[in-house]
């Protein structure tokens, strides 16, 4: 079987005018997905679909290529390097898969690797950096700023003031500004496609808090210079297993190492500037907003929630997938509960709430998206504070319900307690102590703390009868 490269189906790589941070299944489903869709006026035939960004498609504007950098490990880009960047994007509905080959990153790198990251940055043919480093990677506090205390952070200060690369996502594209900066490259709009509130500004603050510790003068220079777009990004992407790999082979006739799988739901809203310009990404569905916020209340809350929800209490009925809790009478009736609180928690217009959530438990159901729990489940300290707070934080302020969101809690303490078996009383110690630390303006309020150690009994309960069944 060929391998899948560049002149395996005759594509062109067009010049690099993005740079990514963060080259995950996530980054590949979808801005590399819309960046391809953006330079291409045809309508995506069936089954093997295109040839790369810069191929014989008719193009209605100027093709855009990606240098993508990853985060941790060098894996995706040496698979990635081994086919010219080529990756198969199979696309599932609840009936049938499709694939695609993606064209639009035509370099990959390991994010390690200073010297090739840094003359990215600084190319002055790029104009746009997108982020996908987890919510994890920008090393915040509950707050949303930069948390000073943490080790990572500490040491990458440290780092950046003897000019070594520094290890976390947020420092090391502070890095890759600062060669910029040195480089005279020009404006540059860096924008997070990452699951967090106001993820511009997020990286913005974030950034110049760290610039304040290394070199102040970097805060004045991103202020003129570098502008942070927020975005609201959506596209239910697993992590690649291998049969996805198998799959990809039997559709397109190729192999192919690193296929990403994703559903056939897409949307992409974002809000800011780009002053070096950007690719048409409205020629593949995106949307250019003034005010992205209640798009992005509507997604953390409503499908992000009920991820963590679904996650927790799945896990803890000894269920591994997203569709297989869809299927438990017990995780159906906690997210229906959940969605009831959490759609009047929505401000701003974005659309029918009722629908949004119709449609979610059909994606939830697509039993082609094998997302696993134990993946959702990760960093649930960061992800509980974004998505499942701000819930039960609205209602307990306005005299709403608070069962959904307060078993969303409850599941992720009972998550992180695996390893004790504690009493009722424990139970109830335990979700105020969480709260004490994660969110202490609902510690004091007693209905908070009560629904919480409720839904712990609940959740324990319901967990020794399943096992019992
Ligand atoms: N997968 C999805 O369905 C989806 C949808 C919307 C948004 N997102 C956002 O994209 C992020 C990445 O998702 P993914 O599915 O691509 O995950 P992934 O594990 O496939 O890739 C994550 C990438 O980020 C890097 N990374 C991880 N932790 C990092 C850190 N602490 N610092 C720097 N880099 C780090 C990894 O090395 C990898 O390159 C999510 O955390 C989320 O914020 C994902
Ligand atoms: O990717 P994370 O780790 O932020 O969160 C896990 C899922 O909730 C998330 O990936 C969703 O599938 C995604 O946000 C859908 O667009």
């Amino acid at each position: 079987m060929p391998r899948l490269t560049r002149s395996s189906v005759s594509a062109l790589a067009a010049e690099v005018r993005m740079v990514h941070l963060g080259l995950g299944a996530f980054h590949r489903s979808h801005q590399a997905w819309y960046t391809q869709h953006a330079s291409d006026s045809s309508p995506t035939p069936e089954g093997l679909a295109t040839p790369g960004a810069g191929g014989s498609v008719p193009s209605g504007t100027e093709p855009w290529g990606i240098h993508g950098f990853t985060g941790r490990t060098a894996r995706a880009a040496e698979q990635l390097t081994a086919q010219d960047g080529l990756y198969t994007l199979l696309t599932a509905s609840p009936t049938a898969v499709t694939a695609e080959v993606i064209g639009s990153i035509v370099a990959a790198t390991d994010g390690g690797d200073a010297v090739r990251w840094r003359a990215a940055v600084s190319d002055p043919r790029v104009s746009v950096l997108t982020l996908t480093i987890t919510e994890a990677g920008y090393h915040t506090t509950p707050d949303g700023t930069l948390d000073l205390t943490d080790a990572a952070v500490r040491d990458d200060i440290a780092r950046l003031k003897t000019g070594a690369l520094p290890h976390t996502g947020i420092a090391r594209l502070l890095d890759g500004l600062i060669a910029r900066r040195a480089a005279g490259s020009g404006p540059l709009a860096v924008m997070s496609c990452d699951n967090l509130v106001s993820n511009g500004e997020l990286t913005r603050a974030a950034l110049t808090a760290l610039a304040e510790q290394t070199d102040s003068s970097m805060a004045d220079w991103m202020h003129e210079g570098v502008s942070f777009v927020s975005s609201m990004v959506d596209r239910i992407t697993p992590a690649t297993t291998p049969a996805d790999v198998v799959e990809a082979q039997r559709i397109t006739g190729f192999d192919d190492e690193c296929p990403v799988m994703t559903e056939d739901f897409t949307e992409w809203i974002f809000e800011g500037d780009f002053p070096a310009g950007r690719p048409d990404w409205e020629r593949s569905g995106a949307r250019h907003v003034s005010d992205v916020r209640p798009y992005e209340q509507r997604k953390l809350r409503l499908l992000n929630g009920a991820h963590s929800l679904l996650a927790y209490t799945g896990l803890a009925r000894g269920h591994s997938s997203i569709d297989q809790t869809m299927g438990d009478a017990f995780c159906r009736q906690v997210l229906e509960q959940f969605w009831a609180e959490a759609r009047p928690t929505v401000t701003g217009d974005a659309g029918d709430l009722g629908a949004f959530t119709d449609r979610l438990v059909e994606r939830f159901e697509n039993r082609r998206i094998v997302h696993s729990l134990a993946q959702i489940a990760r960093d649930g300290e960061q992800k509980i504070a974004i998505r499942v707070l701000p819930v039960l934080r609205f209602n307990a302020a306005n005299g709403g319900e608070l069962v959904g969101a307060a078993m969303a809690l409850a599941a992720w303490i009972n998550f992180t307690q695996t390893a004790a078996s504690p009493t009722a009383a424990d139970c109830d110690h335990s979700a105020e102590r969480v709260l004490e630390r994660i969110a202490p303006d609902l510690a004091g309020q007693t209905a908070v703390t009560h629904a919480v150690a409720d839904a712990l009994t609940e959740i324990r309960s319901s967990n020794r009868t399943k096992a019992a069944s």
